[in-house]
């Protein structure tokens, strides 16, 4: 997918004669199979570039191109029939059981009965909603974290190459929202689906994303970068700004041990066991484990071998090697 110098200026008297174009000439190539999240503050323009991917608004100018095809060539209706879209509060329809809400689209194109109840468990047990238990459902006997599964099973259902997701988990309690979050990833890794997601909570689009487009006012491409780039390496003061609280412990999710980080030689008390840690282990848990086990330093496996010890200095120099912790001389 790609956007080539898009814009998009809301018609007088929608946003007034002066108002700012809500997206500005962005260029962006979204990569097949990745998971491209968009962040930025309210009012930047992620809702409305996203929604032109599937035309629910057109660009005023420039064009979207999506497997090589410009979208506005597209009739809109088939369009999106390609394109999964899923929105906080997911819309469904009230009077209909979750298994309609889910055949939505099966049944605009038609799929006979068999077909279609097939696709329907599988969407359900595929989101974590045994169908016995929820197919018969309507949404008002749902929690919000259910409702939200269903409108990904239903954005699910014809399985599209694309799937676009705006706010997906934004009403749900931060407990359901990880829940959602990790299960939504695995979902995705099992389907290859290329997923645009807009969020405002860069927690969120480190955790969920390939890779991250920040964004500011008018949809100006602040920083385009995987995670532990953007929270390590802030290109610009806008991205700092966006990570810089909490930025330690998101880098401390987000790094990984490595050798450089492991000194020799192993501690003595070593129980032979699978106590330690491995080589590529997230720095929190490594953390994690040096506090748990009261330790001073633990012992770092590659594969089967104890190739030497970690201790808290060490978690300290991976943050120096990733960019957090500044050598006291280059401190502003
Ligand atoms: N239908 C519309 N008519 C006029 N202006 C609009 C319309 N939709 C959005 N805008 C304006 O365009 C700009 C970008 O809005 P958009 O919804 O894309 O931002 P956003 O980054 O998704 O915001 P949020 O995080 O608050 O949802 C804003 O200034 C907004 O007021």
């Amino acid at each position: 997918m790609r956007f080539e110098r898009v814009a998009k200026r809301y018609a007088v008297g929608e946003q007034g004669p002066d108002a700012p174009a809500a997206v500005d000439e962005l260029t962006l190539d979204v990569r097949a199979h990745e998971v491209l999240v968009l962040v930025g503050p309210s009012g930047c323009g992620k809702s409305t570039t996203l929604r032109m991917v599937n035309r629910l608004v057109e660009p005023t100018a420039g064009r979207v191109l999506l497997e090589g095809e410009d979208v506005s060539t597209v009739d809109p209706v088939e369009l999106r029939r390609r394109i999964g879209y899923v929105i906080q509060n997911v819309g469904l329809f009230p009077h209909r059981t979750v298994a309609q809400n889910v055949a939505t689209v099966p049944r605009l194109l038609a799929w006979d009965k068999a077909r279609t109840r097939t696709r329907v468990n599988e969407l359900l047990e595929l989101v974590g909603l045994a169908p016995d238990r929820y197919a018969k459902r309507y949404p008002h006997e749902l929690s919000g974290g259910e409702r939200q599964r269903v409108g990904v099973a239903r954005a699910l259902a014809t399985d599209p190459p694309v799937l676009l997701m705006d706010e997906p988990f934004g009403a749900v309690d931060p407990v359901g929202r990880r829940r959602l979050q990790d299960e939504f990833q695995r979902i995705q890794r099992e389907l290859g689906t290329t997923v645009m997601l807009v969020t405002h909570d860069i927690d969120e689009a480190v955790r969920m994303a390939d890779r991250v487009a920040v964004l500011s006012t008018g949809a100006h491409l602040e920083q385009l970068a995987p995670p532990l780039e953007i929270v390590a390496n802030p290109a610009t003061p806008a991205v700092a700004d966006l990570v810089g609280r909490g930025r330690t412990a998101r880098l401390l999710s987000l790094g990984r041990l490595e050798r450089a980080d492991v000194t020799a030689p192993p501690p003595a008390n070593q129980d032979g066991g699978t106590a330690g840690v491995r080589l590529g282990d997230e720095l929190a848990e490594v953390l994690d484990a040096l506090t748990r086990d009261s330790a001073q330093a633990l012992p770092v496996r590659d594969g089967d071998a104890v190739i030497g010890s970690v201790d808290a200095e060490g978690v300290l120099r991976a943050l120096r090697r990733l960019g957090v912790v500044e050598e006291p001389a280059t401190r502003p």
